[in-house]
């Protein structure tokens, strides 16, 4: 309806709240396509294979890097995840807006083969505040809480090469800034 269909990109720490402000966003604006990526990474209690994430093992994983089906792959915190190009060219030819939720290294990937892609950045108030949340989320051993803290300040750093930031303090004010600026982009 007269929207410019765009991919946008979005990353930030682990426990930032990129999940929760992407549910916001898309129950007001349904148009939005999120495109699915695959991971060699647990299923968490209640995620649904293909609806989350396509769950992978190694094997088919690296089956599908070597057939060429991922538009960009990364190693995450211990975990293979990738986003499956398939899925991307399917929803942007559907005439809709793409979000990729995907880690710094792949927002970059992505960026060099599709300029014209939004980079946004979603920021926790503070790492006392980041941490905070994974705890209270409580999907993590203390392990993998301990590598996703410690991987977070060297996401942070690279906020600066993102075209947009949202720090997520008050969650309401978070989502709608989100929406405000994807709206800005379609025009
Ligand atoms: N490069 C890349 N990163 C991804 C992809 N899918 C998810 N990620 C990132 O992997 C990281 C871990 O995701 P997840 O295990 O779901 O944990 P969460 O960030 O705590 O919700 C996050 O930074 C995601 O944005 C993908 O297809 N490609
Ligand atoms: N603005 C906020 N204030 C307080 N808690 C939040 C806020 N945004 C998200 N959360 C909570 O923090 C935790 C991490 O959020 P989540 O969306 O899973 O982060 P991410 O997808 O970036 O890993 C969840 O338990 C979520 O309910």
């Amino acid at each position: 309806m007269g929207q410019t269909p765009r991919l946008f990109v979005i990353s930030g720490p682990s426990g930032a709240g990129k999940g929760t402000l992407l549910a916001r966003v898309r129950k007001r604006h349904p148009n939005l396509g999120l495109a699915v990526s695959a991971t060699t990474r647990e299923p968490r209690p209640g995620e649904v294979d293909g609806v989350s994430y396509h769950f992978l093992d190694e094997e088919e994983f690296s089956r599908r890097v070597r057939a060429g089906e991922f538009l960009e792959w990364a190693n995450v915190h211990g975990h293979r995840y990738g986003t499956l190009k398939g899925d991307v060219d399917a929803l942007l030819a559907s005439g809709t807006s793409v979000i990729l939720e995907i880690d710094v290294q792949g927002a970059l990937n992505v960026l060099r083969l599709m300029p014209d892609a939004v980079l946004i950045f979603i920021e926790p108030p503070s790492l006392e505040e980041l941490e905070r949340r994974l705890r209270q989320r409580g999907t993590e051993d203390e392990g993998q809480l301990r590598l996703r803290l410690r991987n977070a300040r060297s996401e942070l750093e690279l906020a600066d090469k993102y075209d947009e930031r949202i720090v997520n303090d008050d969650v309401d004010a978070a989502s709608d800034r989100l929406l405000q600026i994807i709206r800005s982009y379609e025009g």
